[in-house]
């Protein structure tokens, strides 16, 4: 095994990985689902500890998943022992219960937190499908799909869907007389299953999913709940002291971050669009942290060169720290070249799983442009063949077709090229 090649796991797949150690998820399925894996592969967590051995092919329904080291865990009521079951225990736990008939499972996927209208239904469809008849016996799972992924700013997260599902669990075995289990499932999202394939593998016969039984009236007053505070906060302070305590709490601490991550030929214009764009935001009181591509290239990757491995080593650094930066609220602006779409992937990935939004921005200046340029003489040097894999020259650019913004600073002057980030920016944040 020692030779066995391994993958370190994002997050997402972290939660894939776990669904399929609990017979959720099929090994071929989870290796259809790791981009580029291996037939044979250890998968590891971060810390590069061996969590699993994947042998298997997509499509191929004779793999297997090995468990090495336990997934890690962490804490939080989406972690207890008796909520994070994997889906065989689940299972197995429902076909013995006495007069348990696992064909009589109800699974009610809680994906957001319920409201009283949800209860209500809950209610209903439990009592309404032999789960609450003889005085209570039929099992209802209330299956609640948890990221180990940062929520989104504002949203209510793992542990309080948890709390509020085992709050919900309270009033329907108070109410209708329900044997309910509530079971934490790890979802990613990823894998190409659905959550309906999922709650069958926890054992369930039947599913439904409760923000279907959200009216359009409810769903609207829940968007609307921010103005009503806003409201409610109007009518309480005078003006100045409303926006005092408005901002308060919808401001810096709580906004979501940005990497505004621009892409494109070396003297396209990034680093000096990106320059300008980061003054400007930081004029605004928006705490901007700029990672210039030269810059970076003296101190966070330092002795890099510039063939493939160097250069997306630069980018995965780049995006790395950004992410950390936009984690906390802060804007990053990144500008290196990066030429591949692996790596520019690989950055818009680590930003989102930081919870932050991510704008991929080309600058797409011609290289006869950039080349006429010339500004450090850098071109006329590798067509001289004085410098090796020179970018446009003698090593390739991916032109990205997954860009938020194009901007050719051919005929784009740069405080043109900076409000139209801007104004890009300005539909992200509040
Ligand atoms: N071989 C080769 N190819 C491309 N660029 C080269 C090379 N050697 C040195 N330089 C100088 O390094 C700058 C690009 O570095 P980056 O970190 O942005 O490149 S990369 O994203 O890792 O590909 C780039 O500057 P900018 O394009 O102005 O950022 C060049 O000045
Ligand atoms: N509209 C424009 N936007 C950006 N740069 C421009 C523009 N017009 C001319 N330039 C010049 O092009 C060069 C771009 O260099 P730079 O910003 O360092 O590019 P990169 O970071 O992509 O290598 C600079 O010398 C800049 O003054």
């Amino acid at each position: 095994m020692t030779d066995t090649p391994t993958r370190v796991l994002s997050d997402d797949e972290l939660d894939l990985v776990e669904l399929a150690l609990g017979g959720a998820l099929s090994a071929s399925s989870l290796a259809a689902a790791l981009p580029g894996v291996p037939a044979d592969v250890v998968l590891t967590d971060a810390e590069n500890t061996p969590l699993a051995r994947l042998t298997a092919l997509p499509g191929e329904l004779s793999g297997v998943l090995e468990p090495l080291k336990p997934v890690p865990a962490a804490i939080g009521p989406q972690w207890d022992a008796a909520v994070r079951r994997p889906a065989r225990a689940v299972r197995a736990a429902l076909g013995e219960r006495p007069g348990g008939d696992a064909q009589q499972s109800l699974a009610l996927l809680v994906t957001e937190v319920p409201t009283r209208e949800e209860l209500d239904a809950a209610v209903t469809l439990v009592s309404g499908t032999g789960a609450a008849t003889n005085g209570g016996a039929g099992p209802v799972l209330l299956l609640v799909p948890v990221a180990r992924r940062a929520p989104a700013p504002g949203t209510v997260g793992a542990p309080g869907l948890v709390r509020s599902a085992l709050g919900l669990a309270d009033s329907l075995t108070g109410q209708a007389g329900a044997q309910v289990t509530t079971v934490a499932v790890p979802w990613s999202g990823l894998g190409g299953t659905t959550l309906e394939e999922v709650a069958a593998a926890y054992g369930a016969a039947r599913t439904e999913p409760l923000p279907a039984h959200r009216s359009p009236a409810t769903a609207e007053r829940v968007a609307a709940l921010p103005d009503v505070r806003d409201e409610a906060v109007r009518a309480l302070y005078p003006p100045a002291s409303a926006a005092e305590v408005s901002r308060a709490a919808t401001g810096g601490a709580r906004r979501r971050g940005v990497v505004v991550f621009f892409t494109g030929l070396s003297g396209s214009g990034k680093s000096t669009v990106a320059r300008a764009l980061a003054a400007e935001l930081e004029d605004d009181g928006l705490g901007t942290t700029l990672l210039d591509g030269d810059e970076v290239r003296h101190h966070l990757s330092k002795g890099l060169g510039f063939d493939r491995e160097s250069r997306e080593t630069n980018v995965e650094r780049i995006g790395y720290v950004a992410a950390l930066v936009a984690k906390h609220g802060g804007i990053a602006v990144a500008a290196p070249i990066a030429p591949f779409a692996a790596g520019r992937a690989r950055v818009r990935t680590l930003a989102e799983e930081a919870g932050a939004h991510f704008v991929l921005v080309h600058v797409s200046t011609p290289l006869a442009v950039c080349e006429a340029r010339d500004r450090k003489g850098f071109y006329a040097k590798a067509r001289a063949g004085e410098i090796a894999e020179f970018t446009g020259i003698s090593s390739p650019y991916e032109e990205p077709d997954d860009a938020e913004l194009v901007i050719d600073t051919t005929d784009v002057p740069v405080p043109e090229a900076v409000e139209t980030v801007r104004r890009h920016l300005a539909t992200l944040l509040p």
